[in-house]
């Protein structure tokens, strides 16, 4: 038997995103039959009233629901009630399988507890089946805390055990930046601060803070997205190709690309807030930001002079999340007054809400005179979301295998706080914005001149 124990079993996460994915693998035929999925928490529920909310959690989250689908995954669900004492993990030893994967779907603050009471009850050890530990984000609050976080999990469980979560690196999208950059030999040349000008990357969200007022205060968009969903974007776009497609190859590449970064100063970042946010999170003080922008270079041979601009928010006025390049202008401009817009030639990513590629291109404006005018081509590089498995799915697929490729490794946490270390601590102005719109004006100066963020 193999379990999948989640911690945290009772929480907002495990009923939104864990229990469809695992719905999900459960309609594909993905989940191995000897897979239990053990839900773990402080509230003393019985095996029955777990199911029913397991039940009743994939009523109102998962779209389509299949009746049949559903019971068969139930009938793989039991529930462990415990405190995290020495004698609740003895409790949970006895109970577990030989093989388990565990999964920190709990509080942040909770991760050391876990960690250490797993590993002093001896199920951290691998003598007789695999053991892993999922550990949700965010990974640490700043450098310090990652770093004593890793110190105390490491007490136990070796790197090759810990599977950091970052969701995005589940999206069919996400994983296509490689494909799209390493498995087209015409684009690949020209990915390059020779040919490219800008980089843009964006994570535009319409919704607010959704009822996690409590959670999202202490932590803002810099610790929410920032530190974690937009570095990897950051990474993915901007690193050099691993020799092969192997986990700690890949790893490699994303630090090396994090450890070229300048360093940040308080001109490189812009903050702002929505309107209303404050009476939302109950904060009436508050200053934590709700959207952040950030300029910054890689001084690398192939980046050197190239600014990546990144963004991300809440409340604005679409979901939108891309990664967008610029062309250099042509070395001359041969179709003299021509209806070139000094904002085009870009090609662009979109990674939600479709999954596409679309590349602006110059073609002869119809008429007499010689002159040109952008025209967007565009492909959907997904299939419509019908055979995709969800991010989490796949995540806990792979976690299932043992498959660390798309699982963050310490050092990457560790080099993109470092990054963010010299605007995480320092007090910075944040800008009001209304509810619906593109965000704080002041995002703007970050730009260089002739740069402009492209419209959500
Ligand atoms: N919710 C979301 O949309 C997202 C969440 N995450 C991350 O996932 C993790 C879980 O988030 P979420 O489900 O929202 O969290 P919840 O606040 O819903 O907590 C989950 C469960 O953890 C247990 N718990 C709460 N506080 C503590 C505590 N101090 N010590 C031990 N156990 C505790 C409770 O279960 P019981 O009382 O039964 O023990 C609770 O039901 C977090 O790390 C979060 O950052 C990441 C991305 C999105
Ligand atoms: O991790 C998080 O991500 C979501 C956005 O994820 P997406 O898959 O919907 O793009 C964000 O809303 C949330 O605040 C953050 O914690």
């Amino acid at each position: 038997m193999i379990d999948l124990v989640i911690f945290g079993a009772t929480g907002d996460l495990a009923a939104r995103k864990l229990f469809p994915a695992l719905y999900e693998l459960e309609a594909a035929r993905y989940l191995p039959s000897e897979v239990r999925i053990l839900g773990v928490g402080r509230k003393p529920w019985s095996n029955e009233e777990f199911i029913q909310h397991l039940r009743q959690s994939l009523q109102e989250f998962q779209e389509p629901l299949d009746g049949e689908v559903a019971e068969r995954l139930l009938g793989r669900a039991a529930y462990h009630s415990m405190e995290y004492t020495p004698e609740g993990f003895r409790s949970l030893a006895e109970a577990s399988a030989d093989s388990s994967l565990f999964y920190l779907s709990l509080p942040p603050d909770a991760f050391p507890t876990i960690g250490v009471g797993l590993g002093q009850a001896g199920l951290s050890e691998q003598t007789r089946g695999f053991r892993r530990l999922i550990v949700e984000k965010p990974f640490g609050e700043d450098l310090q805390s990652a770093l004593s976080l890793q110190k105390t999990l490491t007490q136990y469980w070796d790197e090759s055990q810990i599977l950091r979560i970052d969701h995005f690196l589940g999206k069919e999208a996400v994983q296509n930046i490689l494909v799209f950059r390493f498995a087209n030999s015409w684009l690949e040349p020209l990915w390059n601060a020779r040919y490219i000008a800008q980089v843009q990357i964006t994570a535009a969200e319409s919704i607010g803070i959704e009822g996690r007022g409590a959670f999202y205060d202490k932590v803002g968009a810099l610790r929410d997205m920032m530190q974690n969903h937009m570095m990897q974007l950051l990474t993915l776009s901007a690193l050099e190709p691993p020799p092969r497609f192997e986990a700690d190859l890949l790893s490699n590449e994303k630090v090396k690309a994090l450890r070229s970064a300048r360093p940040l100063s308080p001109e490189d970042i812009v903050r702002g807030q929505y309107q209303g946010y404050r009476e939302e999170a109950g904060n009436p003080q508050s200053h934590t930001e709700t959207f952040a922008a950030l300029r910054l270079y890689l001084d690398n041979w192939r980046w050197k002079g190239v600014p990546f601009y990144l963004r991300t928010g809440k409340a604005l006025s679409r979901k939108n999340t891309t990664i967008a390049l610029q062309f250099r202008d042509p070395p001359t401009q041969l179709f003299a007054d021509s209806s070139i817009d000094p904002g085009s030639g870009w090609v662009e990513l979109e990674l939600q809400p479709k999954e596409a590629m679309h590349l602006e291109v110059q073609v002869k404006t119809p008429g007499l005179q010689f002159a040109s005018r952008p025209v967007t081509l565009t492909t959907p590089t997904g299939n419509g979301n019908r055979l995709e498995l969800s991010a989490y799915a796949t995540l806990m697929l792979d976690a299932l295998k043992g498959e660390r490729s798309l699982f963050i490794r310490f050092d990457e946490v560790e080099y993109a706080w470092r990054l963010l270390e010299p605007v995480l601590h320092t007090p910075c102005p944040t800008e009001t914005y209304s509810v619906g719109s593109e965000g704080p004006g002041g995002q703007h100066y970050l730009m260089e001149p002739h740069h402009r963020w492209r419209p959500l």
